[in-house]
């Protein structure tokens, strides 16, 4: 089957600022794919080059068997775009919008009437559907630019941050819509996130850090490559004596900050009990947390996602 998206050596430079240095990527057709990484990734640039927006400097790559650069009208009919900012037009309602985007992509006006609807219904916004767009929420907008990227059903639709700045019960919202519609429509999606539970949803994840591509498989995958719980350990004595019982009986390094003793060990939920018994200080909580992706991009990148985030990944 054709991949929904396959790039080699995919680079895209700004002066002497490699944005993309290089990306090889296979997207396989229908899922969900996540492209995880911290702002100025190169997340964003990869897209536009996708989605024949921004010229590749280097490299190859197509969408849904399309040549970005040489089949590039091609490309453009099987995909649908989502921006990270809104581009919905506010004085006109949410059925006008869709029409208007029907007329843009020359939608057969027969089936105009009926894609609406059924967009509009597989997004939740039937009832409000002759509301002027101004009158919407964040969240209802998003589903409706989530509506309107479908209505020339494309192969593969490229979402942009689909839910930065939305509050997380919204979050969980989109998110319902986007995995119904992978399961009713024959689709890829292709989403750009820096939030770890985002990427959580998704079938396989790529990491992406200062342009390269760190690492690529399903969140799974990903995980076991860390193969350790964390367990974190709150006592009534001296960390310092804890730390030491864990090298000295265990063999386990520990780490001591104001959250407590921290400690690595393949299972957790066995290893607790053991360790409760050994210890000659009272034990006033003990967690145990499975690996998470930001584990993942720390024992990867050196650095926690929020770090990158808030150091900018290339400065
Ligand atoms: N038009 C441009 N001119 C110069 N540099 C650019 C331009 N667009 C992007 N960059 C740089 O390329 C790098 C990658 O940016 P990009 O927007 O693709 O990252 P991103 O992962 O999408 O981040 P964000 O989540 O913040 O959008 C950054 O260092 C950015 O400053």
């Amino acid at each position: 089957m054709t991949p929904a998206v396959h790039t080699a050596g995919l680079r895209k430079t700004y002066g002497d600022r490699e944005a993309v240095g290089g990306l090889d990527l296979t997207v396989p057709a229908g899922q969900t794919f996540g492209f995880l990484g911290p702002n100025g990734a190169g997340k964003s640039t990869t897209i536009g080059m996708l989605c024949t927006v921004l010229r590749p400097t280097a490299g190859h790559a197509e969408v849904a068997g399309y040549d970005v650069l040489h089949q590039s009208a091609e490309v453009r009919r099987n995909i649908g775009l989502i921006f990270q900012e809104s581009t919905l037009d506010v004085d006109l309602t949410a059925v006008e919008n869709l029409r208007f985007q029907a007329e843009l992509y020359g939608v057969p006006r027969r089936r105009v009437r009926q894609a609406i609807a059924e967009l509009l219904e597989l997004v939740g916004l039937t009832d409000r559907k002759d509301s002027p767009v101004g009158t919407f929420s964040g969240g209802m907008r998003r589903r409706l630019e989530i509506a309107r990227g479908l209505l020339h059903t494309p192969r593969v639709l490229f979402l942009d941050e689909p839910t930065t700045g939305l509050d997380p019960q919204t979050r969980v919202a989109i998110w319902d819509h986007l995995h119904r519609m992978r399961r009713e429509l024959d689709i890829t999606i292709f989403l750009t996130t820096h939030h770890l539970e985002e990427a959580e949803n998704c079938d396989r994840i790529a990491i992406i850090d200062g342009g390269e591509l760190v690492v690529e498989g399903t969140p799974a995958e990903l995980k076991a490559v860390i193969g350790a719980d964390l367990v974190t350990l709150r006592t009534g004595g001296d960390q310092a004596t804890v730390v030491r019982a864990l090298r000295d009986r265990f063999g386990l390094e520990a780490t001591a900050d104001a959250d407590g003793v921290r400690v690595r060990v393949t299972d957790g939920a066995s290893f607790v009990p053991r360790l409760c018994g050994e210890l000659a200080v009272p034990v006033r909580s003990v967690t145990v947390t499975e690996p998470s992706l930001d584990d993942v991009f720390l024992h990867y990148t050196g650095r926690t996602i929020r770090e990158a985030d808030t150091a900018g990944s290339r400065g």
